[in-house]
């Protein structure tokens, strides 16, 4: 059976991704209690004995751990921002482009995206393959995360009113010097020349997430429709399980997107909206943060590189 390890397994990605493996008798989950969370010496030992250890840690602390698996035969499947575009490393998102996911089952190293990035790239990717939309157009990216986004530290404000940096608002922007750790695995994975217009921002919601790309159809190729788009969307993830797109009918009925639609899930859903007769195009992906966005993509990853 295969030995898994989580380093990190206290924190709220870890947590969650045992949760997931609980059940499961597939595999032996190598576990360290919390007291020992930060013990060096043992986790070095963990790493090194697992065949696959699951990174949930802060990125400094994840460069480390690959330092100290190093040189044993240890798969590593990371889920913090530390690798998403290092080359030596494949990105951790199966549905991205044709053949994502064999390169993910053969691989030593796997960083999970983002996830903000899980989001904007089901949307993007699709369209720059099918030239629909040019490698330079100006892509901004407009969200909206459940707070448990920003792990412990994040959760603790949102939830303890009475602490000192507590965050009282029910939804707030950040990162608005528009240089989020998020912005080069889009631009990188998203085969864009330029950098997006990425506004995040938080809601007093635990788990869920809405992403917008909006589009005007006159910077588009010239084919471009909100039928094409869609149609393109659909080629893409025809036969998917986990990433779906609603029909145009679907879209065209539903009212309003609620960012809690699919908290507790792992997968995700696309929706293509907008006026064909004023040109303009709002593509929508709305999806778990702590499920597609981290810990549900990681076991996805993870039962790939075990060929399930
Ligand atoms: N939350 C989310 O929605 C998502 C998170 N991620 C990424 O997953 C990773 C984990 O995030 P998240 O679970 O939210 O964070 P948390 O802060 O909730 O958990 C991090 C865990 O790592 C432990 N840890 C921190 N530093 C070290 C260290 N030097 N050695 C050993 N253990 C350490 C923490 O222990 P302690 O309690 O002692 O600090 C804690 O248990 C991050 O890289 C994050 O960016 C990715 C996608 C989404
Ligand atoms: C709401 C919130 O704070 N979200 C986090 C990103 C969550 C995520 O995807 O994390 P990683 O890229 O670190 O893996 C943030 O903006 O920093």
């Amino acid at each position: 059976m295969a030995k898994i390890f989580i380093d990190g397994e206290h924190g709220t990605t870890g947590l969650q991704i045992r949760a997931r493996l609980g059940q499961r008798n597939d595999i032996e989950l190598l576990s360290l209690p919390e007291a020992e969370r930060r013990n060096q010496t043992l986790r070095a030992d963990y790493l090194r004995a697992a065949d696959i250890a699951i990174l949930c840690l802060p990125d400094e602390a994840a460069r480390a751990a690959v330092k100290l698996a190093q040189g044993a035969p240890t798969r590593i499947i990371d889920s913090s921002t530390a690798h998403r575009i290092a080359p030596d490393w494949v990105y951790g998102f199966g549905e991205l482009t044709k053949g994502q996911k064999n390169r993910i089952a053969s691989a030593q190293y796997v960083a999970n995206p983002g996830c903000y990035p899980t989001g904007a790239l089901a949307l993007v990717r699709p369209l720059r393959e099918a030239g629909l939309l040019p490698q330079d157009y100006p892509v901004s990216v407009h969200a909206v995360s459940g707070y448990t986004g920003g792990g412990k530290q994040l959760i603790a404000q949102m939830e303890n009113s009475t602490q000192e940096d507590a965050i009282h608002a029910s939804h707030f922007l950040y990162g608005l010097s528009l240089n989020h750790k998020h912005v080069p695995e889009i631009t990188t994975h998203g085969l864009l020349a330029h950098k997006p217009v990425f506004t995040p921002a938080v809601g007093r919601f635990a788990q869920g997430m809405i992403v917008c790309v909006p589009l005007y159809l006159r910077l588009l190729a010239p084919k471009a429709s909100l039928h094409s788009i869609h149609q393109t969307l659909a080629e893409h993830y025809e036969g998917q399980d986990i990433v779906t797109l609603a029909t145009l009918e679907e879209t065209a009925g539903t009212p309003r997107i609620d960012a809690e639609d699919y908290a507790g899930s792992d997968r995700m859903k696309l929706y293509v909206t907008g006026n064909a007769d004023a040109g303009l195009v709002n593509l929508v992906a709305v999806l778990d943060n702590l499920g597609k966005g981290a810990s549900g993509a990681a076991v996805q990853n993870l039962d790939l590189m075990l060929g399930l």
